[in-house]
């Protein structure tokens, strides 16, 4: 873990604000919607750092903060070490999202239907200075495997396949030269049988660019075997982290045991340990009420009273170095930040097998629709 920082978060927030209607707007204060609280984290060369949760959780809210898309309720953006908060559109904004890219979960939504792959690049390319010509527009290609470049070029976003569009949504993200990119949910939509091939791509543009990645997903079986850091987001607030192996095999969080447990487990299939009753997932919480202390308290079966009256700290926890769980079950095999001891809980762990990202997605109830008054871009 000792690669180079590109990327970094500090008690990054953010509260949308929402209207209240009817009597409510009468008797209370503003609303707003808590859908990142205090949440932490650092992109590094060459690594991908998966951000997993259930929907709603505020994943692609830190993703869009992460590229600038939205301004932040509070907390710090550092690039290359510097703080940075830039509005979108003007030249700073581009300074940055050249080194800053985002790709979607819906490549035919992000790509223009009536313009062709060459005008898709050949703008990227100008925009970030870097269009040199025919050449510059195959090496691109090259890059996301999609050769000879001649067979793609003319095309229109309808003429490719699922897995080509989001190729050439990589490619357009390429064009910037980029020193991160963050990707949400980027093969969510597509075919179960292409989305290996995708996350691969991913994996050796990380190795070949030293990329930094962040990856959002709902599957957690996905980031074990796609991400070398895996965090875990509940109801705005990040729960989980550490290295992917130590997070998906022996998670800590009882919120991670729920996600690891939904996760497709040849090994549970087969009778191994189940450590909660498989139909008590509940629901996610509003975010406009969230609950106090802890969030996950009233889905938790291991909930203490502390749980429900106070926010857990981050700990250390278990063998691996930077395994951390904020949570109260932990306040005494913790290590705090930094120190090294072993950590036991009473919690049985369930391995996961399955390396493929072909599962189904863990079910989540939407989280109640707030009326919004700042529209998403
Ligand atoms: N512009 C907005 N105005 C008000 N609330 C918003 C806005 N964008 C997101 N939210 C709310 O913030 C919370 C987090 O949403 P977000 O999309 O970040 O979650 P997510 O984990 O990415 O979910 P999904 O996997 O479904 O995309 C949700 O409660 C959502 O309704």
């Amino acid at each position: 873990m000792t690669s180079e920082v590109v990327l970094e978060a500090e008690a990054l927030t953010k509260h949308f604000p929402v209207r209240a209607r009817g009597r409510a707007a009468l008797s209370r204060g503003p609303k707003v919607v808590h859908a990142v609280d205090d949440v932490s984290l650092s992109l590094r060369r060459g690594r991908v750092t998966a951000l997993v949760g259930e929907s709603g959780s505020g994943k692609s809210t830190v993703a869009r903060l992460l590229a600038q898309l939205y301004p932040r309720t509070g907390g710090d953006i550092r690039i290359g070490g510097v703080s940075t908060a830039v509005k979108g559109g003007g030249r700073h904004f581009k300074a940055y999202a050249r080194r800053v890219q985002m790709i979607f979960q819906d490549p035919f939504a992000s790509l223009n239907p009536v313009h062709t792959v060459r005008h898709h690049l050949t703008r990227a390319l100008k925009i970030h200075g870097r269009y040199t010509g025919e050449e510059s527009l195959a090496e691109l290609l090259g890059r996301v495997q999609l050769t000879p470049a001649s067979l793609y070029l003319e095309k229109y976003p309808h003429e490719l396949s699922g897995g080509q569009r989001q190729r050439v949504s990589i490619a357009r993200a390429l064009a910037a030269a980029p020193e991160a990119l963050l990707a949400d949910e980027p093969v969510s939509m597509l075919d179960v049988s292409i989305r290996l091939g995708v996350l691969n791509l991913l994996r050796d543009l990380k190795e070949r660019l030293d990329l930094a990645i962040l990856y959002i997903t709902h599957d957690i079986a996905s980031a074990r075997y796609f991400a070398d850091e895996t965090l875990v987001m509940y109801a705005g607030r990040m729960v989980e982290g550490g290295d992917s192996e130590t997070v998906t095999q022996r998670p800590a969080h009882p919120y991670t045991h729920l996600l690891v447990h939904s996760a497709p487990d040849p090994e549970r299939v087969r009778g191994g340990p189940a450590p909660y009753d498989d139909e008590d997932t509940g629901e996610p919480p509003s975010l406009i009420d969230p609950p106090s202390g802890c969030r996950f308290h009233p889905r938790c079966p291991k909930a203490m009273d502390v749980c429900r009256t106070r926010v857990p700290e981050r700990t250390l926890v278990g063998d691996a170095p930077d395994h951390w769980v904020a949570c109260w079950l932990f306040e005494d095999e913790g290590r705090g930040e930094g120190q090294s001891a072993d950590a036991e809980t009473d919690i049985e762990v369930t391995d996961i097998e399955t390396t493929d990202v072909e599962g189904a997605e863990p079910e989540a109830a939407e989280p109640e629709a707030p009326e919004l008054e700042g529209a998403a871009p």
